[in-house]
């Protein structure tokens, strides 16, 4: 199986280094000093899970030159997928496997708008980890892990391929009875903790502390819960507790990955989560007061930093 991994930041230089150094044949998208390093020296993972480094099969920053690939995961943001995707268009044939590990509730829709259905999974992934410098991914802290699967749920001949790929290559993985649910489980908690962290820019614990931040961020997850039941998600108050239990096991000094790209003034995933959540609730006549603060709090900031990636 020919698999590429399109961005070969913390998620596709993780999952993609493990399904390389397992031996598959893996093709990589990277650019700039990155691309050049992979090149050079091939891509270095220090991982709590043991260190490796790979020379994948191809590396590359042109999607023309690579294997027709079998599977393509996606490692960019989410933000990144329509312009990839057009990008991609050329190469998916009728049998590509398109597997997104974006956080956000909406990757999978965003790929329909402009790729066959028939061609895209649903999925999303779990790890801390992050480019430490040009051909070097480090992975920090939390078992990874890959969660997949159809959009309707069916245990396609081509997911349980994929399931043994990924046991192959050593990455733990799940094949969900509700790919949607799963993905709001996980958009509920990032959303949930993104949007606030980036506006107070603090770690969870002094969030947990304050009353009133905690209680505002309790009142944000009511909302993300609300939006998704107006889209048919089935999502309760089970649910936001099961949240809840998770922030309030955090680690001291926690951050999640979108805070720490808006602290550090990056372009974020805020139009992915708080905004989406804005938007959605207004679609479907949901009241959104807690996420449409952040939302707009943190607008102008992000606005500037997309001018200035420019
Ligand atoms: N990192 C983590 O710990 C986790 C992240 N996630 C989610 O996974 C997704 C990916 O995040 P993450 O891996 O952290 O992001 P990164 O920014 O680390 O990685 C994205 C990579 O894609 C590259 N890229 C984007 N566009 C192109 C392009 N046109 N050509 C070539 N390369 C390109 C970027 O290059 P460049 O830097 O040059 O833009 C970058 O190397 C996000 O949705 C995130 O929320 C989920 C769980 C954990
Ligand atoms: C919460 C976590 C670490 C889990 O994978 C994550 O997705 C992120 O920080 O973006």
């Amino acid at each position: 199986m020919e698999i590429l991994v399109y961005g070969v930041g913390g998620v596709g230089g993780y999952f993609g280094g493990r399904l390389a150094d397992a031996g598959l044949n893996v093709s990589m998208v990277a650019r700039g000093e990155h691309l050049k390093a992979i090149q050079e020296n091939g891509l270095e993972v220090e991982s709590i899970k043991g260190n490796f480094k790979v020379n994948p099969k191809m590396v590359t920053s042109e999607v023309s030159e690579v294997p027709k690939p079998d599977l393509i995961i996606l490692g960019i943001k989410s933000w990144q997928i329509p312009e990839v995707a057009i990008e991609l268009r050329p190469i998916i044939g009728e049998n590509t496997i398109i597997l997104p590990l974006q956080n956000g509730a909406d990757n999978y829709e965003k790929l329909v708008e402009i790729l066959p259905q028939r061609n895209i999974l649903a999925g999303l992934c779990f790890i801390v980890s992050f480019v430490e410098k040009p051909g070097k991914i480090r992975h920090a802290s939390y078992e990874p892990k890959i969660v997949f699967g159809e959009k309707d749920n069916s245990k396609s001949e081509r997911i349980l391929k994929i399931h043994d790929i990924l046991d192959e290559a050593g990455i733990e993985n799940k094949i969900p009875d509700n790919i949607d649910l799963e993905i709001w489980k996980k958009f509920l908690f990032i959303c949930t903790v993104s949007g606030i962290g980036g506006l107070t820019r603090v770690p969870i614990d002094k969030i947990r502390e304050s009353e009133f931040l905690y209680g505002m961020m309790r009142d944000s997850a009511k909302e993300i819960i609300e939006v998704g039941k107006a889209k048919g998600i089935p999502l309760d108050n089970e649910h936001l507790e099961m949240v809840f239990e998770i922030i309030n096991g955090q680690p001291r000094g926690t951050t999640a990955s979108t805070q720490r790209d808006i602290m550090n003034g990056k372009a974020s995933e805020l139009e992915n989560f708080n905004g989406y959540i804005v938007r959605e609730g207004a679609r479907l006549g949901v009241k959104t007061p807690v996420n449409r603060y952040i939302y707009e709090c943190l607008k102008p900031m992000e606005e500037a930093a997309r001018r200035s990636s420019q």
